[in-house]
């Protein structure tokens, strides 16, 4: 083997950010799908970033050689760059690979987005981030192909710059395992089952990079460090010293640095450092050392001859690292004899690029946050304490002392009345009356079987967004903003009366997003300029920043419910997001559980409820479709945070009076496995995602007895098609045969903002038509 003799330097990153410090990705990706730009000048665009990445990383002061800065770039996902290198093309995208002219970007954008004659590759949540990945599909048949020309171009890119980069690829256990079986596959067929064949396929991969130059090549295993993948963790384990054995042994690679980011890998570290992987990264934010491990001189052993990438610089979160803390960590290692490297626990893609854009943010929480390019400096820091000794760095270790230090003392971190209240909460509090007796008072609401509606939002249209960009501007006023926003819920209103819902939504027109909204409204948070961070593809969101002692100003949401109400003399919704949503979707403070955090969210939440029915509004929907997302991967958590985030949504809805019907809504996973959660949330009504896989959660829901209201989604949102009436009619069918036909609800999947208004009219009218047909038939039936 040719595997560099270069070791790492003692700073890196497991990867940076790539949409851009203005989201350029975004708008150069775009432009290309209109048609407006060519596939050159997207190309051109994407060797601009990168050119521009690496050298930033490199004046942060990331070496630049010794292979320390990532090569992370991706015009849409790393998984979906994985499938690209290893040439995986489902076999029902065979006719676009084929199409004479197609490029490898043609392909790669046709297995994300589909087009009229292929459905797109699924996708979903990426470990337990708010990043969304490509789903693989995999069968017998897959063909397997090195394609590295990507990842070398990438490499020679570098090169001409000055610049030895390290590509990242997700590795091939956890390629495999985050992938499905295809619809084509056999029974039992597993896609890991393909591991040796994959593994071959990098291993050629690795060969082309050596070629190219790449003196290092990092490959992401985040899967060791999860309960929730078809294998046990042993297995897993199993898996990567198999797969990296015979990485190992190839001829020609580059030197490997194997990553165990998003949890804890103590229980595996000292078996990873034994494998011939010459670098191997533990995320010491999440996760720990091996206990004892240190003393003994057992990790020390097992990573004789491969350094460790000690994560101690927090990839998830925005605030600053405390620099005396973790340089203890690393020179501990140090001491123990082992070659420590100071990293990041992850990729940085989850954070935004840099503080230093934000000029509207107030300048004493500026100083506590560290964005990608802080949490560079931040780990160059360390590693400059490592070569030199502490007392190099000991100006920064007492600034960083003293940041926290401000941080615990500034006015709104602790406010007493908000303590206070949290403190007094009681069981009685979380709890309402019987779900039967809640059922008898809502009879009142006169809500038909079957009963239509949708999820909240309709099309943020381009008008909606330059209003408010107007608006943000100063460019119009807030008179000027309200008025039009009322006009956009008036047309909502009478829109669904057309087409004939049953119970209706105003449409969430005011808001730039479900949480970013909510955040801008409550005390202790703070929401950003430039802080995009990429959700899926060319979509980002700005995570606003929960900093201080959250309450709740004024009312919120009321104004634009009671108006939606007061148009018609059907039921509207209120539409409200739910406190663990608020939280997984925010960057949250650090100095105290999350359970705390979120229990002053709920008493925020329940006042806006108390206000809205005051209002005269008698459904409110609390959304939670991160419920299922910031569940531990770690098995040992699971029931702690369940029982902290189900109680935090029961104090946010607890105080409705029994006639209020409460709804709820999930999305963006699977919910299988928290069943008993959702049916602890004790909501009236929940309304989930189901269109893609055809109704297949209803039935754990049936199994399960679940005895309230179900909404399972018959529209897919996420694409621009219209489901025909029959295809809807069907799936409420296969729902009523799971689940009591007066339990049922019919409801897209998820909110209609990302989608137009041509499409959304269409498939909303076929909806209507479909519960219609399903009423009728089973009136038929029944003889009635
Ligand atoms: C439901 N999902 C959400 C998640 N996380 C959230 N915080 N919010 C969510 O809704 N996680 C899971 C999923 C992920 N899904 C999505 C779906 C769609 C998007 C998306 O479309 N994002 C938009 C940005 C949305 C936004 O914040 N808009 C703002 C700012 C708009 C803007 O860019 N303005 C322009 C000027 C406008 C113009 O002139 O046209 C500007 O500032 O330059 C707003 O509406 O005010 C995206 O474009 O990526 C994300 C996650
Ligand atoms: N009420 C929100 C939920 C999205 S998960 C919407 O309709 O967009
Ligand atoms: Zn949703």
């Amino acid at each position: 083997m040719t595997a560099a003799t270069t070791p790492l330097p003692n700073a890196t990153i497991l990867g940076y950010p790539r949409i851009g410090r203005r989201r350029e990705l975004k708008r150069a990706v775009e432009s290309y799908w209109k048609g407006a730009t060519s596939e050159a000048e997207l190309r051109a665009t994407a060797a601009e970033l990168r050119t521009a990445t690496r050298a930033r990383l490199v004046e942060l002061g990331l070496p630049a050689l010794g292979g320390a800065v990532p090569e992370s770039f991706s015009f849409y996902d790393q998984v979906l760059d994985a499938t690209l290198a290893l040439g995986a093309i489902p076999h029902r995208f065979a006719d676009v690979a084929a199409r004479e002219g197609a490029s490898d970007l043609d392909v790669y954008f046709a297995l994300a987005r589909g087009d009229e004659n292929h459905q797109p590759l699924e996708m979903t949540k990426w470990f337990d981030t708010n990043y969304h990945y490509s789903v693989p599909e995999i069968d017998e048949r897959t063909p397997f192909a090195a394609n590295a020309a990507a990842l070398v171009e990438q490499v020679a890119e570098a090169r001409a710059q000055g610049v030895d980069s390290r590509p990242v690829l997700v590795g091939p256990v956890t390629y495999l395992l985050l992938a499905k079986a295809s619809d084509e596959a056999g029974g039992g067929f597993k896609p890991i089952d393909r591991l040796d064949e994959v593994v071959a396929v990098y291993a050629e991969l690795l060969s082309a990079l050596a070629a190219a130059g790449a003196a290092w090549v990092q490959l992401d295993e985040p899967a060791l460090i999860s309960d929730s993948l078809p294998t046990t963790r042993d297995e897993t384990l199993a898996l990567v010293e198999r797969a990296y054995r015979e990485l190992g042994s190839a001829a020609e690679r580059p030197a490997i640095l194997l990553t165990a980011p998003y949890g804890d890998s103590s229980r595996v570290l000292a078996r990873l450092g034994a494998l011939p992987a010459e670098a191997v990264q533990a995320d010491l934010v999440r996760g720990a050392l091996p206990e004892g491990s240190l003393a003994d001189g057992s990790l020390a052993r097992a990573f004789e001859g491969t350094q460790l990438v000690a994560g101690v610089v927090d990839g998830r979160n925005i605030w600053r690292t405390d620099l005396r803390t973790a340089f203890a960590r690393v020179e501990e290692l140090q001491r123990a004899g082992i070659a420590a490297v100071v990293g990041t626990s992850n990729n940085l893609q989850h954070v935004p690029h840099d503080v230093a854009d934000e000029s509207k943010l107030d300048a004493r929480l500026k100083s506590w946050l560290a964005f990608a390019d802080q949490k560079v400096e931040q780990a160059v820091v360390l590693a400059r304490g490592l070569a030199e000794g502490a007392a190099a760095i000991e100006d920064e270790l007492a600034a960083s002392e003293r940041v926290l230090a401000d941080r615990a003392a500034a006015p709104g971190v602790r406010v007493d009345a908000i303590r206070a209240r949290t403190a007094a909460v009681g069981g009685a509090d979380r709890s309402r009356v019987s779900e039967g007796e809640r059922r008898e008072a809502q009879r009142s609401l006169g809500i038909p079987q079957l009963a239509t509606t949708t999820i909240g939002s309709f099309p943020q249209t381009g008008e909606i967004r330059r209003a408010r960009a107007a608006f943000t501007r100063g460019e119009i006023d807030r008179q000027a903003y309200d008025g039009f926003l009322r006009e956009e819920i008036e047309r909502v209103i009478r829109l669904q009366e057309e087409i004939g819902l049953d119970i209706l939504v105003h449409g969430e027109a005011e808001r730039n997003d479900m949480v970013q909204y909510f955040a801008e409204h409550l005390d202790g948070f703070a929401v950003t300029e430039h802080g995009w961070v990429q959700s899926y593809g060319t979509r980002a969101t700005r995570p606003s920043i929960l900093w201080g002692d959250v309450s709740r100003p004024a009312p919120i949401t009321v104004e634009w419910s009671a108006y939606a109400q007061s148009l018609t003399d059907r039921i509207v919704k209120g539409m409200l997001t739910g406190p663990v949503t608020i939280l997984a979707w925010s960057f949250v403070r650090d100095d105290q559980p999350l359970a705390d955090t979120a229990a002053q969210v709920a008493l925020a939440l329940r006042d806006e409820i108390d206000d809205l029915v005051d209002a005269g509004i008698r459904i409110v929907q609390v959304d939670e479709p991160a419920l299922r997302e910031l569940l531990p991967l770690d098995a040992d958590r699971q029931a702690a945070y369940l029982d902290w985030s189900v109680g935090a949504f029961r104090l946010a809805t607890g105080g409705a009076s029994p006639e209020v019907q409460i709804h709820t809504h999930l999305c963006y996973s699977e919910f299988g496995e928290i069943i008993d959660a959702v049916d602890g949330l004790d909501a009236d009504v929940t309304s989930i995602e189901a269109a893609r896989s055809r109704m297949d959660v209803v039935e754990p829901l049936g199994e399960h007895g679940y005895s309230r209201g179900i909404g399972p989604g018959v529209y897919d949102i996420h694409s621009p098609r219209v489901p025909s009436v029959e295809e809807q009619a069907e799936l409420i069918r296969i729902a009523a045969s799971r689940i009591p036909g007066e339990q049922l609800w019919v409801n897209p999947d998820c909110g209609l903002k990302t989608r137009g208004y041509e499409e959304t009219v269409a498939s909303l009218t076929n909806l209507v038509r479909a519960a219609r047909t399903v009423r009728e038939s089973a009136l038929a039936t029944s003889g009635r």
